[in-house]
């Protein structure tokens, strides 16, 4: 990849795409664009044609998506369905219309099967139905995965998907409502810790994740950049996983809480597990570097640095 390529990154100030320009940055890349939302609303057809045929991107990065935890995700569904569509679509399009020679688009691990054989190989999409509380949101990842594979196809051009597991790691969002559950956990705990007041964490604490630090997905889309990658799907994480439980005991570790953790059953616990086989992209050369402990320690120097700057983070 020539370092003075124009590569737009879709929502560049999130969690992931600000990872992405960080490490392209590092590695020499010299032009880097990026709108924000409200100078560009992705969910306009028009306004994106124009950025489109007045930038001339020769890739696009789509990091730019409705994210969030388990709570909007099963509260918001309308929006996590139709803000998603409108995003990928205006922009898998126009990269086709302007002949964009690398675009990558970036799902999540809820398109697969709720009840699917662990670990999730990139071949059990579309095999089962989904995990309700996130359906809506994985059918809008779901469309945009055969969107590219469609282009791919007819077209033979180089769109790929990587299906990120659960991501955490600076600029996360860190709003109790909406946010997912490492980051949320190290808020509680944070506000927990002064007085050792009691914690309430939402579900049984049984569910299995896994869990990936920001910049190493973010490497894992350089490499993407990188490379011509021979498939149209690839799944991205550590290939471990731990309970909820097991989480929330490893972050309380970090933060110093000792407090009781009290489980809230009103709430949903999701997906029972979602481990993923990421056999795929080690094959490739692709691994992860940052451990779980690693990365929730430096998440929380950063919540610790950043947090008189937090906002509301509404859908
Ligand atoms: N976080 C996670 O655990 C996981 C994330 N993913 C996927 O990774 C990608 C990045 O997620 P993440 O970085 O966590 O998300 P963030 O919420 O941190 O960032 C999303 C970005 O999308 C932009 N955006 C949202 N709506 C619009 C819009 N209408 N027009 C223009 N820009 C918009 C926002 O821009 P602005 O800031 O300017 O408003 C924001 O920068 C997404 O595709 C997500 O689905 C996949 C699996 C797990
Ligand atoms: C990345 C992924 O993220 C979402 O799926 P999820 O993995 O279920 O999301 P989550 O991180 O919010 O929760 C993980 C688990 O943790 C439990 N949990 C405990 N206590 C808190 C808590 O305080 N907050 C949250 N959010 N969860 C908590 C919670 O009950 C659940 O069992 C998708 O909707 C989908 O968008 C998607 O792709």
């Amino acid at each position: 990849m020539d370092k003075n390529s124009k590569i737009y990154i879709a929502g560049h100030r999130g969690m992931v795409g600000s990872a992405v320009q960080r490490i392209l940055e590092q590695e020499g890349y010299t032009n880097i664009i990026g709108k924000t939302s409200k100078e560009l609303d992705l969910k306009d057809a028009v306004a994106v044609k124009e950025f489109f045929e007045s930038e001339k991107p020769d890739v696009v990065i789509d990091a730019a998506a409705r994210v969030g935890g388990i709570l909007a995700n099963n509260e918001y569904p309308y929006q996590f369905l139709m803000e998603n569509m409108q995003i990928q679509n205006n922009l898998i399009d126009q990269s086709l219309k302007s002949n964009v020679a690398k675009f990558i688009f970036l799902g999540s691990s809820c398109i697969y099967p709720k009840f699917a054989p662990q670990p999730l190989k990139e071949e059990y999409l579309l095999t089962d139905s989904l995990e309700p509380t996130n359906e809506w949101y994985a059918v809008a990842k779901i469309t945009g995965v055969k969107a590219c594979e469609a282009i791919r196809k007819q077209f033979k051009k180089d769109f790929v998907s990587l299906m990120p597991t659960n991501l955490y790691g600076t600029h996360d969002n860190f709003d109790l409502k909406t946010s997912h559950v490492l980051p949320a956990m190290l808020r509680k705990f944070h506000e927990a810790k002064k007085n050792n007041e009691p914690v309430e964490l939402w579900g049984s604490g049984t569910p299995m994740r896994e869990f990936l630090f920001v910049d190493d997905m973010a490497k894992s889309v350089v490499f993407a950049l990188e490379n011509v990658l021979p498939e149209h799907l690839y799944n991205v994480g550590t290939g471990e996983d731990l309970t909820i439980k097991e989480l929330a005991e490893t972050i309380q570790k970090v933060v110093g809480h000792t407090g009781k953790i009290v489980w809230d059953s009103s709430k949903p616990d999701g997906t029972p597990r979602k481990l993923m086989d990421i056999s795929k992209m080690h094959q490739l050369g692709w691994k992860h570097q940052v451990d779980l402990e690693q990365g929730i320690k430096k998440t929380y120097q950063w919540f610790l640095q950043n947090i008189e700057n937090f906002k509301e983070v509404k859908i």
